[in-house]
């Protein structure tokens, strides 16, 4: 890296913070999960405070932490190259999508756009409403019975959704929770979330030397090689189609095709991806998409226990839509949640499931500011600080709010990006808005939820005290999403 260049940089930015030999900054990140979560906060609110940016060095690299929409708009738009730090990510995911190169990203992105298109989509609502259901069936057993973790549930109803559109494959983690592809998942999750905060883990020769290794491989041969057979089976299946005519098709399966038989066509057909290649963007999907999603539903029924005025108001919205009706929720009756899709958004303003993005510079970039950012240096974008950043969210930014996302415009386009922004954003927003709003729809009209009692007694109920939140790649709840249940009688 060119230090001296970076050096430059620094002069413009420096702050007080103490830069060790070797590591410089990266010390400041060492401790728990919630230690550094919060310490990514603190760094947040002071690059605002100092204008939006913030400069800190990790080893000889110069990282700077952007928290100002339009600063982090220009950045989105222009770099677009996923930061060194992401790498170790490519172990298990090769090329897919996420963390690929530039070069192999924006093939692939152009062939995976299309099967992200509202038709496909659409029919994906009919698989949300019957999970979900399976969820509800599954959370009457905790309704009544105290404080529980709802994580459970709603993280299986995202892994067996997200299993069903993508490979076409019921895995029934919600029914099973020793499911083995479900524990493959959450293995490599832990895994990864722990080498992601150790930089000495990073190079791969390394990591291939630690007891660990043998564990992340197992897990990893273990979904590649399920991976490998649904794709098999589905191509044989092509091929026996291949004389019946679309209309057929269709009508047999009711339009439905998963994301992986739409890559084979969005692709090429026989001539299309790989084996490998459309291993590597499924195993994205599910990676991408399982997680993420789960965390805004169960962050969002944490605040909705808390604020039983806002829950009271979407379950009115709910009552308009669906009456006393028992029946399954469908596409058209989303767009009519106005009200339970502003819930989530100020869930996800306050509670970003990825409340970081880490991007590199590849070439010298002048921000609006005029400050140059020169090749190399690695950016890192703090969603948790702009979503706060009171010029553009007022003073009351830190206060749950759902109505400012209804009676007023957004000041700036990305001053929300809980799915970040410009070219390389989530392709699967529509997607998880979708099954987001399709959970929680189903979860409140069978339920109301509560707050959990606190174990401590002199513990006082505040609902907009700040949720205690961790680091786990993505950001979690310390108390791991607990809440209480009450069935609501019809
Ligand atoms: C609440 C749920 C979700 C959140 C908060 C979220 C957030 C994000 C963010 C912040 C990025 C961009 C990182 C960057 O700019 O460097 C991203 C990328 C991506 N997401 Fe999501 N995501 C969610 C759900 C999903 C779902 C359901 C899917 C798929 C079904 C998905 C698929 C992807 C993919 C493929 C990328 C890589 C895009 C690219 O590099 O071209 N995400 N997501």
């Amino acid at each position: 890296y060119k230090k001296k260049e970076m050096m430059k940089v620094w002069e413009q930015l420096k702050n007080d913070y103490t830069a060790l030999p070797l590591i410089g900054h990266a010390y400041m990140f060492f401790g728990s999960q919630e230690e550094r979560m919060k310490t990514f906060q603190r760094l947040g609110k002071e690059s605002t405070e100092r204008g939006g940016l913030l400069a800190l060095w990790q080893g000889s690299r110069l990282y700077v932490m952007i928290s100002e929409p339009v600063m982090a708009e220009y950045v989105l738009k222009t770099c677009l190259e996923k930061d060194d730090i992401l790498k170790c990510s490519r172990f298990l995911v090769g090329n897919g999508s996420v963390f690929a190169p530039v070069s192999i990203w924006r093939p692939r992105r152009k062939i995976l756009a299309p099967t992200f298109s509202p038709k496909n989509l659409t029919h994906f609502v009919d698989i949300f409403s019957k999970q979900s259901s399976y969820m509800v069936k599954y959370l009457g057993k905790a309704a009544k019975t105290g404080n529980f973790s709802i994580w459970k549930y709603i993280n299986t109803y995202s892994m067996d959704s997200i299993c069903e559109t993508t490979l076409g494959v019921k895995v029934n983690a919600q029914g099973n929770s020793e499911q083995p592809f479900l524990r493959a998942f959450e293995i490599i999750c832990r895994l990864d979330s722990s080498r992601f905060c150790q930089p000495w883990l990073h190079n791969d020769t390394v990591y291939k030397m630690m007891p660990q290794y043998q564990q992340h491989k197992d897990s990893k041969d273990f979904l590649c090689n399920f991976i490998d057979q649904v794709i098999k089976s589905k191509r044989n299946s092509l091929e026996e189609q291949k004389d019946s005519t679309e209309a057929d098709q269709n009508a047999h399966r009711n339009g439905l095709k998963s994301f992986l038989e739409l890559l084979i066509e969005s692709s090429g057909g026989n001539k299309g991806y790989t084996d490998l290649e459309l291993q590597e963007e499924t195993l994205v999907l599910v990676l991408a998409g399982t997680d993420t999603s789960a965390v805004g539903v169960a962050f969002t029924s944490v605040m909705l226990s808390r604020h039983q005025d806002v829950q009271e108001k979407v379950y009115e919205e709910l009552k308009e839509v669906f009456g006393d009706s028992d029946r399954p929720i469908v596409a058209d009756d989303l767009p009519k949640l106005k009200y339970l899709e502003a819930v989530i958004k100020e869930t996800m303003r306050l509670y970003p499931p990825v409340p970081l993005i880490v991007r590199k510079v590849d070439k010298d970039v002048t921000l609006p500011t005029g400050l140059t950012l020169v090749k190399n240096c690695g950016i890192v974008i703090n969603i948790w600080a702009v979503h706060r950043n009171p010029l553009y969210w007022g003073d009351d930014a830190d206060i749950f709010r759902p109505e400012r996302f209804i009676d007023t415009p957004i000041k700036h386009p990305a001053a929300f990006m809980a799915f970040s922004h410009g070219p390389r954003a989530c392709i699967g927003y529509q997607y998880a808005t979708m099954s987001m709003k399709t959970a929680t729809a189903n979860l409140l009209r069978h339920f109301r939820l509560r707050p959990a009692e606190p174990t401590d007694p002199t513990y006082k109920h505040e609902k907009n005290k700040p949720l205690r939140v961790k680091f786990d790649v993505m950001m979690k709840d310390m108390d791991n999403f607990t809440v209480q249940l009450e069935p609501r009688y019809k």
